[in-house]
């Protein structure tokens, strides 16, 4: 039987992805809210979603199953028959105090049949969709300046960080800020109770039940054996030992995980904003990440003598780190923007970086990054361009809007 989740490299052709088409969520951003819901800028609906769905249709017409989030989510209530339990939990996770109000938005959300429902739970709920009584002070009190009782979900776009494939597994994301926290709550359904993945062997090697946090763009598979896991703005060094010992003892395929170091800044908020496999011995980097020509900090992690116990290797030669795992004789780092002071910085900051390999060899990109997708095609990759003016506008690259699902092995 396949397997519902099966992705044993970043590269092996992709079969099965994950989207979240952009909805009225990118919409429901104001300037004063934008920045805690981690958006730069303001999308404008009709051409994220023009361009959202040129990259579905990028991705299907390369032979790529395109499920989408919402749609898997609705069907996964239904399929459990969860919907009360699904809203109440949402509620309880979206800071709401005052009773009044928890009790209308219930009312407000069990009228709609399941998708608008999950649609209105990700748009957000506005204080003007619903009258609510005002006979206690916490709801007479919560004044008209805020315009939102829910709020909205703008980073559901990016499948990749509340959830990552990890060989048979995934892991469901805790994750760092409250502004993308509710997110992996969608997916958690979905494995629970959606009848192509629940009771289907799934492993879920850690849940969302966790203090430390880690993103999906920090979780890289190299391959069967090789993780790369980023410590960085999203993705704690706990979180990765935690991870670290629940794959070793459950026996899973990985052996070894490189905790790879990067700067805490928002630019590079996770690992795959930085560093991206393209082919079976090369990967896109940010040179904004190496220090002293070309250090960076990387802790092996494998199973220790011990049981229970981890053995930690500190190193700062990545490149070779990264060649004794893959086993290649040699590896092409690719830098971004060409390494230049202007175009590398500028184009990560588009994610320039931040490619999504459907095959060894053959990535999709964002065609405003023109320097690094040329410097990738004089490397012998084929680079699949895709329009980005708006969806760029969330800080996040094809990797960030996609989760795989399902990859055919490689073998090299
Ligand atoms: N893997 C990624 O780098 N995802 C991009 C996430 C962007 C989103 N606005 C965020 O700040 O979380």
């Amino acid at each position: 039987m396949n397997k519902p989740i099966h992705v044993m490299s970043e590269i092996g052709p992709l079969k099965t992805v994950l989207l979240k088409r952009p909805g009225k969520e990118v919409e429901n951003l104001t300037p004063a809210i934008m920045e805690r819901l981690l958006f730069d800028d303001i999308p404008h609906l009709p051409v994220i979603q023009k361009e959202h769905d040129a990259f579905a249709k990028t991705l299907e017409d390369n032979g790529v199953e395109v499920l989408y989030l919402e749609k898997l989510s609705a069907e996964a209530i239904d399929a459990g028959n969860i919907k009360e339990e699904f809203i109440d939990r949402m509620l309880a996770e979206s800071n709401i105090e005052s009773e009044a109000v928890m009790s209308a938005l219930k009312d407000h959300l069990m009228k709609f049949e399941t998708q608008e429902m999950v649609d209105t739970i990700m748009a957000g709920v506005r204080k003007k969709d619903i009258a609510i009584p005002s006979n206690d002070l916490t709801t007479a009190s919560n004044g008209e300046d805020y315009p939102f009782y829910m709020d909205p979900m703008p980073n559901l776009y990016f499948t990749r960080d509340p959830a990552a494939s990890l060989g048979n597994g995934v892991t469901v994301n805790h994750m760092t800020y409250e502004a993308r926290n509710r997110e992996s709550m969608f997916i958690e359904t979905i494995m629970k109770h959606h009848p192509r993945f629940a009771d289907q062997g799934v492993e879920i090697w850690r849940d969302r039940n966790h203090t430390s946090h880690i993103e999906g763009g920090d979780e890289l598979v190299l391959n069967d054996k090789v993780l790369a896991l980023g410590i960085s703005q999203r993705t704690s060094a706990k979180a990765i030992e935690k991870l670290a010992h629940e794959l070793f003892d459950r026996h899973s395929n990985f052996e070894r995980i490189l905790a790879i170091k990067i700067p805490n800044v928002r630019a590079m908020m996770h690992l795959d904003t930085v560093f991206t496999m393209v082919d079976y011995d090369k990967f896109t980097i940010h040179p904004g990440i190496q220090k002293n020509g070309g250090e960076v900090d990387t802790y092996i992690l494998e199973q220790g003598e011990e049981s229970g116990k981890l053995k930690i290797t500190h190193r700062k030669d990545l490149q070779e780190v990264l060649r004794e795992a893959l086993g290649v004789e040699k590896l092409d780092l690719i830098p971004c923007g060409g390494g230049d002071a202007i175009a590398a910085p500028r184009e990560q900051w588009n994610d320039g970086s931040n490619t999504l390999a459907i095959a060894p060899g053959v990535v999709v990109t964002y065609d405003r990054n023109y320097v690094s997708n040329e410097l990738l095609r004089q490397h012998g990759i084929k680079v699949i361009e895709i329009a980005s003016s708006e969806l760029s506008r969330g800080r996040g690259g094809p990797r960030c809007m996609s989760m795989p699902l399902v990859r055919e092995d490689i073998k090299r």
